[in-house]
Order: structure tokens, then C-alpha cells, then sequence
């Protein structure tokens, strides 16, 4: 059979899966209000049109005091998180008492505001904050039933940096299941809707993270990300969204906790609707292993090397990346040859089609000691009680499990992941990982599409269960990401871009993020018409 042919009938047979499979979840999954055709209002405070940066030198400089600021972030998340469902639990009036402590503080600073600046760069900004991170006094469940009511004890620690660079938590994000998951939906804070358009998921697992700065509800936020779910809920929402380099920024305290391999996979970074504000709060993020990063050096983008892959190859288990996706990432690299009079190279690696297999892989490797991750059936049951994804399965054809499908799904997966991993796998992505690190050395970029399309209607992830592969890959392959906003596509959905660096090379796609911000416009307001 001719492969192009081979290739029609594999996306046919993934869609009639598809299809029945999503017969039986409308026939089972609980009833919601529609919400179809509502439409998030616009965001009409200027405050809520200014980047971090901005707000902090306003506040500085007591052109604006930060209970001004905070009291419009806390008055647009009370007009759109009935619609959205973003933020699971507030901290409003603490927050309050913060910022009218910073600005008592400010009023008797002598030092100036140079001083300010420099010891208390996010001084009366609000932030956001994955629930999924220990925030003193919040919930602290990642949206598990059986931790329903864990209170957080201390500050993760970038939290307490950013705490301690003066920037004031408003409340507390939704998660997938056990962070495990490309759409934020859980039994216990339920659903997270994508302000752009309400029927649609907001990604995962930082979705809720997404979704409130993507609805101007908050200005700076930080998410975590083992297969993607920093950029895609910043690719679905149409914000920036930075995976660092793994083990720069500490992903302590987090839950749950990356057992086996994992921890060198896992990155915890920030999302901002502003790409000015990425490097800032990584600086702050970073703590004391900033000097691992060269976020102090200019970058002369014209003496980069930019490199541009369509898609993965076309892997049997992904879908092919949509016609808008694909003209876009080539009307980046139109732009960048044209702006800067460069030649973006387009490159392919054959083994990016086992992106899937690669990141399942490693995923499950034990780490030096030899001790395995813990399973997945395991985080989902009660500490010594595994669960049963078979049982919960059957309870949940019933409506009786406290489990989210795609939860029971990764327990089922789990059961058929084989122990000893394929020399053929390993082999692949060493081979990839060799390639990669020469090409991009510590002077160029990779572009490639942050998703297979656009912001997917809810749970239609769970029939297209493997197209996480196209960011899944770099948690494997260690290396920094910024997932880039583009403007939106034909259905009025954000449209972006992957852009990757080398190994400690943050600030090479954090420059890439602010031409892109600039050549292409940004953030959109979802609420204007
Ligand atoms: C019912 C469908 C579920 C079965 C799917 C099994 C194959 C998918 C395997 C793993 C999906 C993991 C998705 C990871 C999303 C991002 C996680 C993260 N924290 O970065």
C-alpha cells in the first residue's frame, strides 16, 4: 500500500476510534450547562492592559499604588471566572492588606527607587499560582478527591522568590488530575474553560494558569511542565509560556512529587501575557542558580541560526498539523528572513516521529539508584492503597469514580508500559538528542509547532491522546522552550509557536519571544469584538 495511502487509512482509523469513543463519553459524562455562544466581556482597565514591568515602575514610582492594581485583578477575576472557571480559590483580602503594606512601604522608602527596583523588582504586582505548588494557606490537592482539604505549610520555592520580590498572590489555579494531563479537569474543582472560546479546554495541566492570564485575570503566573503543560495551555490561550532548562528553577514542594528519572525532565517556569516579563521572572525564579543562565547577555538575533521543522514527520499516532498552524510558522520564518535578512533553514529529524514512544519511555526509567517512578495507579490512590483503574473505570461507566477519564486512562496505559524500554527507542533518541544539541550548539533556535492545531473542544484530547508528543519531546531532550503567541486563526482561537534553544540557553528564545511579540502582536483581549 502506498504510504500516502497507508497514512489516510491510519488518520481514518484514529478518527473512527475517535468518533465511538466519543459517542460513549457523551452517552456517560455528566450533564453541563451550555455555554455556548457566551463570550467573555472585554478587559477595559488600562491596568489590566499593562504589562509587570509597567506596573511595577508605576507603583514605584506612586504614579499607581499597588491596591489600585490588585483591586483590578481581583474585580476582572470576579467578572470572568463564572465563565471560565480558572481560579479555585482566592486569596482577595490578603492580597489587599499585601499591597496597602507596599504602599505604606513605599511612601517611606529614602532609598529611591533604584534601591526598590533592584531588592523588590515585582513590588506590588499581582501573580497567579498553580495550586498544583505549595502556596502557604491555599489548597494543595492537584485535583485529587482523596486530598480534598490539604491545606499548603510553606511556600514552594519560586513562589517564595516571587513573594520576596514583592509580587502578591491573588489565589490559586486549576490543574489536571495529578498534573497529568493536556486539559484542566478534575472531580474535585471541575472544568477550565478557554477564554477564547468557552467550549473549549484551556489545556494542562497549568490550564487554569492559562486560561486567567489569557482572560486578562492575571499578569504574571507560573506553571510546571513534564510533557507540556506550560506551553500548551499558552499555546490554547494565547499567552508566553517558558519551559527553563530542567534543574535550574527547583520544582520542590510541588505535588505530586517526580519520582524515578523524571526529575530530570520536569521544569518549572513562568507564563505572562507580556513577553518583557519572561526574563524578569525567570531571574527572580532562578534564585541562587541564575548564574547557570546567561540572562544578562544581549542578544543580536541577526547573528542567530534559525532552524525551522513543520511537524514530526507524521508519526502514526498524531494527527497531522493543521493547514493555519503550518502557514503560520511559515509566515514567522518569512518575517524573520525578511526583518533580519537571514535564511531560516528548514531541518527534519526522522525520529521525532517516535516522540511519543520516546517520552512514554523515558517517563518510566528508574532514576541513578534504580529506584522506578512511582505509578500512576499509586498517586491516584490513597497513600498505600493503589487504585484500581480497571474498577475505577467500571465505577465511572456509573458516574461513581472520583476519577477523571483521562486519569483512568493513564492508569489503564500504565498497565501495558513494558519494563525493560526498547533498545529501538533508546537508540532513537540519542541519535535525536546528538543531532539536536549540535545543531543548536549555543547560538541557534528550532521553530516547531507548539501543537497539532488549535484549542480542541473539551475532552476530544482523550481521542487524540498522543499529540502532547510535539512538546512531550523536549522534556526528554532537556532543553528550554518558549511557547509564543501568534494572533488568532480563522476560529478566533490563538495561533503560536515553539521556540527551542541549547541546553542553558534561555535567553536565546526569550529574545525570539519578544521580536515575536512585536512582529506579530501578542496577547489579544478574548472579550474584544
Ligand atoms: C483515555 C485516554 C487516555 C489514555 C492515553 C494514554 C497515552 C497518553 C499518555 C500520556 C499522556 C500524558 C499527557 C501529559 C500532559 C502534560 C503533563 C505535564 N505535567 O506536563
Amino acid at each position: 500500500m502506498a504510504p500516502s495511502l497507508l497514512r489516510k487509512v491510519q488518520v481514518w482509523l484514529l478518527k473512527a476510534v475517535a468518533g465511538v469513543f466519543l459517542l460513549l463519553c457523551r452517552l456517560f459524562a455528566p450533564r453541563k450547562p451550555a455555554l455556548a455562544g457566551k463570550k467573555l466581556p472585554p478587559a477595559e482597565d488600562p491596568l489590566l492592559l499593562l504589562s509587570a514591568t509597567q506596573l511595577a515602575k508605576k507603583i514605584r514610582r506612586k504614579e499607581v499604588s499597588s491596591v489600585e492594581v490588585v483591586q483590578a485583578y481581583i474585580d476582572r477575576i470576579q467578572q470572568v471566572n463564572p465563565l471560565v472557571n480558572a481560579v479555585i480559590k482566592d486569596r482577595f483580602a490578603a492580597a489587599l492588606q499585601e499591597a496597602a503594606q507596599v504602599d505604606k512601604l513605599i511612601e517611606e522608602e529614602t532609598g529611591g527607587e533604584e534601591v526598590l527596583e533592584d531588592r523588590l523588582p515585582l513590588l506590588g504586582v499581582p501573580l497567579s499560582v498553580k495550586e498544583s505548588f505549595a502556596l502557604q494557606g491555599m489548597p494543595h490537592t492537584s485535583g485529587l478527591v482523596s486530598r480534598r482539604g490539604v491545606v499548603a505549610t510553606v511556600d514552594a520555592p519560586p513562589v517564595a522568590l516571587l513573594k520576596r520580590a514583592g509580587a502578591i498572590p491573588v489565589g490559586v489555579t486549576n490543574t489536571s488530575e495529578l498534573c497529568m494531563w493536556c486539559e484542566s479537569h478534575n472531580r474535585l474543582n471541575g472544568i477550565t474553560n478557554n477564554p477564547y472560546d468557552l467550549e473549549r479546554i484551556a489545556g494542562g495541566s497549568s490550564g487554569g494558569e492559562g486560561s486567567i492570564l489569557g482572560a486578562a485575570g492575571a499578569v504574571i503566573g507560573i506553571g510546571s511542565d513534564i510533557g507540556g503543560s506550560i506551553r500548551m495551555p499558552s499555546f490554547f490561550n494565547g499567552i508566553f509560556g517558558h519551559k527553563t532548562t530542567p534543574n535550574v528553577v527547583s520544582s520542590e514542594n510541588q505535588y505530586p512529587p517526580t519520582s524515578g528519572r523524571q526529575n530530570e525532565y520536569i521544569s518549572t517556569g513562568p507564563m505572562c501575557r507580556y513577553a518583557e516579563d519572561l526574563l524578569p521572572m525567570l531571574k527572580i525564579m532562578a534564585g541562587p542558580n541564575v548564574h547557570m543562565l546567561s540572562l544578562n547577555t544581549k542578544v543580536d538575533l541577526k547573528k542567530l541560526k534559525f532552524f525551522t521543522i513543520p511537524h514530526d514527520g507524521g508519526s502514526p499516532l498524531t494527527y497531522p498539523v493543521s493547514k493555519e498552524l503550518m502557514d503560520i510558522q511559515r509566515k514567522v520564518v518569512e518575517r524573520l528572513e525578511l526583518d533580519l535578512g537571514i535564511k531560516v533553514q528548514e531541518v527534519r529529524f526522522p525520529e521525532l516521529q517516535y516522540s511519543f514512544q520516546i517520552w512514554n519511555t523515558y517517563m518510566g526509567l528508574s532514576d541513578k539508584d534504580g529506584k522506578p517512578p512511582m505509578p500512576f495507579s499509586s498517586l491516584m490512590g490513597e497513600p498505600g492503597r493503589p487504585a484500581w483503574p480497571l474498577w475505577e473505570l467500571l465505577k465511572w461507566m456509573v458516574g461513581k469514580s472520583e476519577h477523571t477519564m483521562a486519569a483512568i486512562g493513564l492508569g489503564l496505559a500504565e498497565m501495558t508500559r513494558s519494563s525493560k524500554p526498547l533498545t529501538f527507542i533508546t537508540e532513537k533518541k540519542e541519535k535525536l538528542q546528538k543531532e539536536v544539541d549540535e545543531l543548536l550548539g549555543t547560538d541557534a533556535v528550532i521553530l516547531y509547532p507548539s501543537h497539532t492545531r488549535v484549542a480542541p473542544k473539551h475532552h476530544h484530547p482523550l481521542f487524540r491522546p498522543f499529540d502532547f508528543s510535539y512538546t512531550g519531546i523536549f522534556n526528554i531532550l532537556a532543553l528550554p522552550v518558549t511557547q509564543c503567541p501568534l494572533g488568532l486563526g480563522e476560529e478566533g482561537l490563538p495561533l503560536g509557536v515553539q521556540v527551542v534553544g541549547g541546553k542553558l540557553q534561555d535567553h536565546l528564545t526569550l529574545a525570539v519571544a519578544l521580536y515575536l511579540e512585536k512582529t506579530f502582536g501578542g496577547w489579544r483581549d478574548p472579550g474584544a469584538n
